[in-house]
């Protein structure tokens, strides 16, 4: 659950979350897992902007999706069917994230993946 990004090698460039769907509640903690986390309510349509090192490399995560909070104009009526129900399925207890990072930092080249060849 708590988890820290470590895919990014860079862990200066932020990291921009997008909520769509029910809302959740998110947990930001410190660099261990000792830090006491604060608590975000983030809902359809919020977004988090996650920058500077301290706050990259800090523990996270999202424990839990609060049901029967999908907006409105995500939600398919009853007399919908065929297809959009497998949407409306999957949306009534769903919260979708996404995100922009920047994994690799600028100038790194694919082609030189061998460790000490980039020459960043
Ligand atoms: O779902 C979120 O808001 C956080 C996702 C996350 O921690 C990640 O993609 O690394
Ligand atoms: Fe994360």
């Amino acid at each position: 659950m708590a988890h820290v990004d470590r895919s990014e090698v860079c862990a200066t460039s932020p990291l921009v979350s997008v909520s769509l769907g029910n809302a959740a509640i998110f947990l930001i903690g410190g660099l261990t897992r000792d830090a006491e986390p604060t608590a975000l309510l983030l809902r359809s349509g919020d977004v988090v902007i996650m920058s500077g090192p301290a706050c990259r490399r800090a523990y996270h995560g999202v424990p839990r999706i609060l049901e029967d909070t999908l907006p409105g104009h995500l939600d398919v009526q009853e007399e919908d069917d065929g297809e959009w129900r497998v949407y409306a399925d999957y949306m009534r207890t769903s919260r979708i994230n996404v995100n922009v990072r920047q994994v690799f930092p600028i100038g790194f080249n694919p082609n030189l993946l061998e460790v000490g060849k980039q020459g960043l």
